[in-house]
């Protein structure tokens, strides 16, 4: 392939022809591939180059030329142009109708032609759903300021209102950069490694709406800390206050010390009818509405009877394997972090669970040492992180030989790749992308495997 001769800044009218797994315009030029912000196919739209590599390139849109059908206007563009919401140009049943695509291409692509893929379980109601919001924040014309990075960037895109984000959030994040002005803190200079404020963190509570804010800063000296400490505790709502020193020059949101300012070190939330102790580093889903949605979906996918030894795979606070307790025998969660284990067993005292215990570890590293010592489990629910299951898991799987495997995937990739791996071991059943993470590129998913 010649590369054709295509610079940084250079202004480019292009045709784009269809839409990547992130969510961006294709556009071949010379059969060179760009990937565009904020384009659909069937456009055709002025844009500017951002960066060329060896075998493809980037661009931005600056104007749309020929206009796609699936375009929505009362949106800012301001959104697409960040990564919060890089589907936002996008009408809501093509942004369902796109996930379930992509499923469809990673099977195919792994030669799982025969797996039915159903249509996207989408939100009647698909904004203001994320629970949680990590705001960037920097120091912007003198001013601590709370945005979004723009696309491929740290620039801070300066932002007020989250779209995704539950408005309460929105607006908690305003109060507490306005405490923090008054205060004179300054905001990240990432460039120079000054200033202090990086992120704002926020968990509200969807059930409960009690709130949790980390305060993540450069430098432990806060002048005034009382103070600010004091009036972002005057809102009842929140309950509990940590200030997280991440020093490194990371992308990484928390560093090693985490120190609790005010109230309690958790919040409580719902789900299910259950209640659940979620800690700063704990992993909580994000949408409160389609997590019950999915859960209740991945329940049904279990067929438990009351006799069943289940595994609750990947189990963070514990909240799959809680919400399934009273259907199972016994229930055992694993899970990597040492403090998401902690809430996950002060969650069954919580809720009054007494069949349900939670080990730290590896799942490949527990579940080998289960298949070694002939430990049956009846059924294994997983829930991995993008990456999916290890290859030592697999094999294990196929010693220890669950009846039922339900596997949650956040990343069609992996999950094609796993299912084709036990696919000579399991019967693949239909899988059905869960709109988690509406106007975004994200795609969840359940499956039920059966043992042949
Ligand atoms: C996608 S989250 C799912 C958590 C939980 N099932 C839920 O719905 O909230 C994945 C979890 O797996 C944990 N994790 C990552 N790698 C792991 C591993 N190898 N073994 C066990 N847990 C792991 C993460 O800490 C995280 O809590």
């Amino acid at each position: 392939m010649e590369k054709p001769n295509l610079k940084k800044n250079q202004e480019i009218e292009l045709n784009i022809e269809d839409l990547s797994y992130e969510g961006k315009g294709v556009a071949k030029v010379d059969d060179f591939t760009l990937f565009v912000d904020n384009a659909l196919p069937n456009e055709t739209v002025k844009a500017v180059i951002t960066r060329v590599n060896k075998n493809f390139g980037f661009a931005r849109t600056l104007e749309v030329l020929k206009e796609s059908p699936d375009r929505v206007h009362d949106i800012d563009a301001v959104y697409a142009q960040t990564g919060i919401a890089p589907l936002s140009h996008l009408k809501y049943d093509k942004q369902l109708e796109f996930k379930r695509n992509q499923v469809v291409t990673d099977f195919d692509k792994i030669g799982l032609k025969d797996v039915v893929v159903n249509k996207t379980l989408g939100m009647e109601s698909p904004f203001n759903y994320r629970n949680k919001a990590q705001v960037p924040v920097r120091q912007v014309n003198g001013k601590l300021t709370t945005g979004f990075y723009r696309r491929r960037s740290h620039d801070l895109v300066p932002m007020e209102n989250f779209l995704i984000q539950d408005p309460k959030i929105d607006a908690e994040i305003l109060r507490v950069r306005d405490i923090l002005r008054k205060y004179n803190v300054r905001g990240y200079d990432e460039k120079n490694q000054k200033g202090q404020i990086r992120t704002i963190m926020v968990r509200r509570a969807y059930f409960t709406g009690e709130m949790m804010i980390v305060l993540v800063s450069r430098t432990p000296d806060i002048s005034h800390y009382k103070d600010i400490t004091k009036e972002i505790l005057d809102n009842p709502e929140v309950k509990s206050l940590f200030l997280n020193i991440n020093s490194k020059n990371t992308n990484v949101i928390f560093g090693q010390k985490m120190t609790l300012l005010g109230g309690k070190k958790y919040i409580d939330d719902e789900i299910l009818g259950h209640t659940y102790r979620i800690s700063p580093r704990s992993f909580y889903q994000v949408n409160p509405v389609q997590t019950q949605n999915l859960y209740q979906m991945a329940i049904d996918k279990a067929e438990l009877t009351g006799k069943e030894n289940v595994v609750d795979a990947y189990s963070g606070i514990g909240t799959i394997g809680l919400s399934l307790a009273d259907k199972a025998k016994h229930v055992t969660g694993i899970e990597v972090i040492e403090d998401a284990v902690k809430d996950a067993d002060q969650n069954a005292k919580l809720n009054n669970i007494t069949n349900a215990d939670f080990v730290v570890g590896k799942t490949e590293d527990v579940l080998d040492e289960w298949a070694k010592n002939d430990i049956s489990v009846d059924v294994l629910m997983v829930d991995p992180p993008r990456k999916g299951l290890a290859s030592s898991l697999i094999d294990s799987l196929k010693n220890i030989k669950p009846e039922k495997i339900v596997y949650i995937s956040c990343n069609p990739a992996t999950l094609a790749r796993d299912l084709s791996l036990l696919s000579d071991t399991y019967e693949i059943g239909d899988v059905t992308p869960v709109d988690m993470f509406p106007m975004t590129n994200h795609i969840e998913s359940v499956t039920q495997l059966k043992l042949k």
